[in-house]
């Protein structure tokens, strides 16, 4: 039997990583406001587009406290800030949609998802992502070594020294390892798993322009932020 532990300089980048990502979670919180009231389609994509953007700016202020992220390439930074930020968003979203709620409160969460202007092909490959992002049950620790890890991923387009970024990849993917062994001692896949959810994410990159596209309503606007990058406009 494989004895875990820890060290002192993993437990060290570990509460670097989960107060960095504490400190940027989003302030308002969205699924309140959406279990508060019914918004028009109109609404609803104003308010995703309010929130994807103040999700990147609070991306960058994360990836800021990622140890040896700023010396990193500088292109190399942006690449990587560009590359993850609609992942980050959807993870993000599935464990806004996973935390724990008063009884019904996420079937009424996301009947308002499912009714927002959305359209209908983008519900099961997004919903079948939360579900199984909830299923996990991950402790904050894990989510924010999962968003640190998306955000580190070496072979992001435009890229040149993918190497320095597995470099600082690397020891976040060995601490979470040991994390999930530690915490879920009886499922020796579940960091398998954790990372199967990774690559289910980079499918939601493919719908997220089309999913913006076909909000249904007329004159999408994007905030410059976002056309930069999103692939609209
Ligand atoms: N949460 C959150 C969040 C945090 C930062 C940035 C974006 C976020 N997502 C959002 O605000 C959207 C709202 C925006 C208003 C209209 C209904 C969806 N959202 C999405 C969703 C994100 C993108 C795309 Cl294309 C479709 C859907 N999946 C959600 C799941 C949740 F449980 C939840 F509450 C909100 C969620």
């Amino acid at each position: 039997k494989e004895k875990v532990e820890i060290t002192k300089a993993q437990r060290a980048l570990m509460k670097v990583i989960v107060d960095a990502y504490n400190r940027h979670k989003i302030p308002q919180d969205v699924a309140k406001k959406l279990l508060q009231d019914q918004y028009s389609a109109e609404e609803n994509f104003l308010l995703l587009t309010e929130m994807a953007t103040s999700q990147v700016q609070v991306l960058v202020e994360f990836t800021k406290n990622i140890p040896g992220f700023l010396s990193l390439n500088h292109e190399d930074q942006i690449a990587l800030l560009k590359g993850s930020a609609v992942e980050a968003m959807f993870l993000r979203s599935a464990q806004v949609f996973s935390q724990k709620m008063p009884n019904g409160h996420t079937e009424v969460l996301e009947e308002r998802i499912r009714k927002s202007g959305i359209s209908e092909e983008f519900m099961t490959p997004m919903f079948n992502f939360y579900k199984s992002i909830g299923e996990l049950h991950m402790i904050e620790e894990e989510q924010a070594l999962l968003t640190a890890i998306t955000i580190l991923t070496p072979d992001r387009p435009f890229v040149k020294d993918q190497q320095a970024v597995e470099r600082l990849q690397e020891p976040m993917l060995e601490v979470l390892r040991k994390l999930c062994v530690l915490q879920h001692p009886q499922e020796p896949q579940y960091f398998a798993r954790l990372l199967g959810r990774l690559t289910e994410l980079r499918t939601l990159n493919h719908y997220h322009a089309e999913m913006l596209t076909s909000w249904r309503m007329n004159d999408h606007k994007f905030t410059p932020l976002l056309c930069e990058i999103w692939d609209v406009q």
